[in-house]
């Protein structure tokens, strides 16, 4: 079992830090490598993702990601941003297929933004496609008629790439409630529209599920409202990128959600994919041992389950997570006191 950790920037080391620490402690032999990413990347070798970070990934079962941005690098060409790693490794892995589990931990239900009857029955799922929208579509700057500057950014989605997600989404609510509800704007924008015929045609194929539809601004509006009333949600990648942070409060921080972004290759024992926590490198918080690591320890069982086979592994991460957040083990994000290696050692005292 191979795996590679790519740490970035910002707050991403210290919370890969911690993960690590976990992996290592449930004995299992994995062979952990370390690759280079982001505006650490740029600084050390001249490029966000440099080709042997790639191949290292490559060769790899899985990926540990932290996370990828830094203001010292936001005035860089697009092509050179930090940025630019985690969409070109999900875009050269074929890593299409992002799920976001939403869930309230016990003990949480105080420390949510919305009330604590409202956030307790959260238990959801975000599929969210990452290979395609306006994020991979062809964009730039150019000078409009009136002589004006222009930004554009040109969204699409074509039939594979919507089948393709859909299908795993549908399986995803097969295995949970049955439910699942395709999201997205359709009432305005084409490429939704598409997005919406070809999750109907694929609905024939999985009659089990209910399927419902809803627009991404109400579906913004129901996450606080009744959040309760999702099972899986499937939906693009620019909305799922906003919707997927703003679960992430409605369970109580940005600092608990994780990732994994799947493609179709299998692996010795598994599914090969891409595991990180959903929030950013937090340059407020950053080198100062503030950032909760559960996220991303969160998405190292997910790694475990999907991608080597392990999931009593998981199990006991996840457990070690509940037990540590039932014991009151608060990051500052959650309204408490621990810190990074706090919180990363009450983790690892209950595995
Ligand atoms: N997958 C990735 O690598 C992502 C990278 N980014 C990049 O990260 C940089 C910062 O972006 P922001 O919009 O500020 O989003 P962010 O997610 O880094 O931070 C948003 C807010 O949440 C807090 N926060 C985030 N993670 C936390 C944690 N584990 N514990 C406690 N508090 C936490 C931060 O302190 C900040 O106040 C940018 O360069 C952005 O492009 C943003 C999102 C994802
Ligand atoms: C930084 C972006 C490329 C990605 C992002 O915000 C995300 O995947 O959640
Ligand atoms: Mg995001």
């Amino acid at each position: 079992m191979k795996i590679v950790i790519m740490p970035g920037d910002g707050i991403g080391p210290e919370v890969t830090h911690e993960a690590v620490r976990v992996i290592e402690a449930l004995g299992l032999g994995i062979d952990m490598k370390q690759a280079a990413v982001g505006g650490a990347a740029y600084k050390a070798y001249g490029h966000p993702l440099p080709p042997e970070t790639l191949a290292i990934a490559e060769a790899a079962d899985g990926i540990l990601f932290g996370a990828v941005g830094d203001p010292d690098c936001d005035t860089l060409e697009r092509h050179l941003r930090p940025e630019q790693a985690i969409l070109g490794l999900r875009k050269a892995l074929t890593l299409f297929a992002n799920l976001r589990p939403a869930k309230v931990f016990k003990g949480l239900e105080d420390h949510s933004a919305l009330r604590p009857e409202v956030a307790s029955a959260i238990d959801l799922l975000i599929v969210r496609e990452l290979n395609g929208d306006v994020y991979f579509g062809e964009k730039g700057y150019r000078t409009a008629a009136d002589g004006t500057r222009e930004g554009y950014d040109v969204m699409s989605y074509c039939e594979s790439e919507v089948r393709r997600i859909a299908h795993v989404a549908f399986r995803a609510a097969q295995g949970r409630k049955g439910r699942l509800c395709s999201v997205d704007k359709a009432n305005v924008l084409e490429t939704s529209q598409l997005w919406r015929d070809v999750v109907v045609e694929i609905h024939k194929e999985y009659p089990d599920v209910q399927l419902s539809h809803m627009y991404v601004d109400n579906a913004a509006m129901q996450l606080v409202r009744n959040p309760g009333q999702f099972d899986v949600i499937v939906t693009g990648n620019l909305f799922g990128d906003i919707l997927s942070d703003q679960a992430s409060m409605c369970v109580g921080s940005i600092g608990m959600l994780a990732s994994a972004s799947l493609g179709e290759r299998k692996t010795a024992h598994g599914t090969y994919g891409l595991y990180e926590p959903i929030h950013g490198s937090a340059p407020d918080i950053a080198g100062q041992g503030l950032a909760n690591p559960m996220a991303t320890i969160l998405s190292a069982a997910m790694l475990l389950r999907h991608s080597l086979g392990q999931a009593a592994a998981a199990d006991r991460i996840e457990a070690a997570v509940g037990k540590a957040l039932e014991d009151g083990v608060l990051g500052r994000d959650l309204g408490g006191r621990a810190g990074t290696t706090e919180i990363g050692d009450a983790v690892l005292a209950r595995l």
